[in-house]
């Protein structure tokens, strides 16, 4: 069994803190062995993609530095443990599955009798099964007529991983010709979104899933009865318009008010339940299984490179670890996602839930403070658009913010035209390479408001196109990378207790059983 041990017990630590400010990348990127440096800091990922981290502040003595650190911190045998089947989530007591929800990793995980892999594979099924049924008009709205659009209710890692998901594959399914329905999401409880949702859809011929792995979600059910509240308005039976997809334990799972119900369970953290019927479902109703079938595989492909013991070999553990060194040792305190895909709008807002829910934490995974810093502030936006906005703070601002590129050489519709000598998806390329030059090695101008100090640290993950395949090849990268960092700060990465204080409160308010500040605030918002 592996030991769990805070970073700042480890002898690879120490040795690791005394390489800070080791490498000057402005140097390292300059002339011919520059170009060589990016030649040769890269490596594989799986469905295509490639991890390069010829801009970020490493060498061959830093990489060995952090090779150390991974042997040391048992960082794999922490993932095998983990996908077979240990209790790793220890503030819940569960284990953590949801790797198995792509690919049956290391030995059967069987729980009161049920392999967990069989009732992954079996909700999936379900899923397809029941997608597949809408597509070929076997289950339509009581007027007979075929559903064109389907809804997904729910917050959290019920909204945020496949609200992504559908927009990355939105246009690459119109472009391949399977895209089969329209999906819409619901999720804030501010009834302006519910409002704007239903207006925007033809209640008649629109399917609803509510999502909830808990099924006692405040905005979720709020969101569930106000969608009930329109199609009964409408003259329509919800129970005919609706399915759950949820825990079996759940509150949602005894309802009789639904077309079905697709499981998911306890083992499978909320932030990380895209892949299984949380994102299945939506997914599969809107661009057919076979699609949500091929982005597993994409994630199943990348779990396997994260079980190399070698960290050259292993994309996941390298850019994990590559991050302990900006946070822990560097003292950078943000990280920004910077997709040059205006597909992947949305994918950092999941990779904030994803990330900061998991590693912002400050006592370790046997509840004891830690005195190191742990998870980043996460921020994204795509490129080009980015540049326009907060990239002024990353050139010139105080704070160095390490960055993490992704760029594809292809884009998803291919409709482009050529002004000027170049493709706009030339044009959308041309410019995450210059970005990552800037950042890196700056300008140097007698004026200094002109002047580029450089510096700061970037990665690329490169891709031919953003298919399913890499996209769940992306997803799995990220989910690994988180996984191993909080294996290095010692945390459990799987509970969110730092949710819960708020959502008391608010009940104590919507109660009426305030006094002091929460009162006058309560007051002043007319509660
Ligand atoms: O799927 P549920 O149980 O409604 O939870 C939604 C979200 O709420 C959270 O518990 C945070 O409040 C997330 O971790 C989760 O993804």
């Amino acid at each position: 069994m592996a030991t769990w041990k805070n970073l700042d017990t480890l002898a690879s630590f120490d040795k690791l803190c005394s390489l800070k400010n080791h490498v000057d990348i402005a140097a390292a990127l300059s002339g011919e062995e520059g170009g060589k440096r990016v030649a040769d800091y890269s490596t594989p990922m799986a469905a295509g993609l490639n991890y390069n981290y010829a801009a970020k502040e490493v060498d061959e003595t830093v990489l060995s530095a952090l090779a150390q650190l991974a042997d040391e911190a048992q960082l794999i045998d922490k993932f095998e443990e983990l996908y077979n089947g240990a209790v790793i989530n220890t503030g819940e007591n569960r284990m953590v599955l949801h790797h198995l929800a792509r690919r049956q990793l290391g030995n059967p995980v069987v729980v009161d009798g049920v392999d967990k892999r069989e009732f992954y594979v079996a909700q999936q099924k379900k899923a397809a099964d029941f997608a597949n049924k809408v597509h070929a008009g076997e289950i339509t709205n009581e007027a007979g007529e075929k559903f064109t659009t389907v809804v997904q209710i729910g917050i959290g890692g019920s909204d945020l991983g496949p609200r992504a998901l559908y927009i990355a594959l939105e246009n690459w399914a119109k472009a391949n010709n399977t895209f089969k329905m329209e999906a819409r999401f619901i999720s804030n409880v501010d009834p302006d979104d519910a409002a704007a949702v239903l207006a925007s859809v033809d209640l008649a011929h629109s399917l609803f899933i509510v999502v909830s792995k808990s099924g006692t979600t405040l905005e979720t059910l709020t969101n569930e009865a106000f969608v009930k509240d329109a199609l009964t308005k409408a003259g329509l039976n919800p129970s005919k318009h609706m399915l759950a997809v949820t825990s079996e334990t759940s509150p949602l799972a005894k309802s009789e008010d639904y077309l079905t119900a697709i499981f998911m369970d306890d083992y499978i953290g909320g932030r990380y339940s895209s892949v299984s019927a949380v994102g299945g479902a939506i997914l599969s109703l809107a661009f057919g299984p076979e699609v949500f079938a091929q982005l597993l595989d994409g994630a199943a492909a990348e779990d396997q490179l994260a079980t190399n013991r070698d960290l050259m070999k292993n994309p996941d553990m390298l850019d994990a670890l590559i991050g302990i060194y900006e946070r822990n040792v560097q003292g950078y305190p943000s990280t920004a996602v910077l997709p040059y895909s205006q597909a992947l709008s949305r994918f950092p807002a999941h990779l904030q839930q994803c990330d900061m829910e998991s590693n912002g934490k400050t006592v370790n995974r046997f509840s004891e403070p830690v005195s190191y810093v742990t998870g980043p502030v996460i921020f994204g936006e795509p490129g080009t658009n980015g540049q326009h906005s907060f990239y002024q703070l990353l050139h010139q601002g105080s704070d160095i913010i390490p960055l993490q590129f992704i760029g594809f050489k292809k884009s998803q519709l291919g409709v482009d035209v050529d002004i000027e000598n170049s493709t706009s998806q030339q044009k959308l390329c041309a410019n995450v390479a210059a970005q990552i030059i800037a950042f890196a090695c700056g300008k140097e101008d007698e004026n200094l408001n002109k002047n580029f100090k450089g510096k700061r640290p970037s990665s690329i993950i490169i891709g031919d196109e953003l298919t399913p395949a890499s996209l769940g090849a992306l997803l799995a990268h990220f989910e690994n990378k988180i996984m191993f960092q909080g294996f290095v700060w010692n945390l459990n990465s799987f509970d969110q207790e730092g949710v819960q204080l708020g959502k008391v409160l608010a009940k104590r308010v919507l109660a009426h059983n305030t006094d002091g500040a929460l009162k006058v605030f309560s007051d002043l918002l007319n509660i």
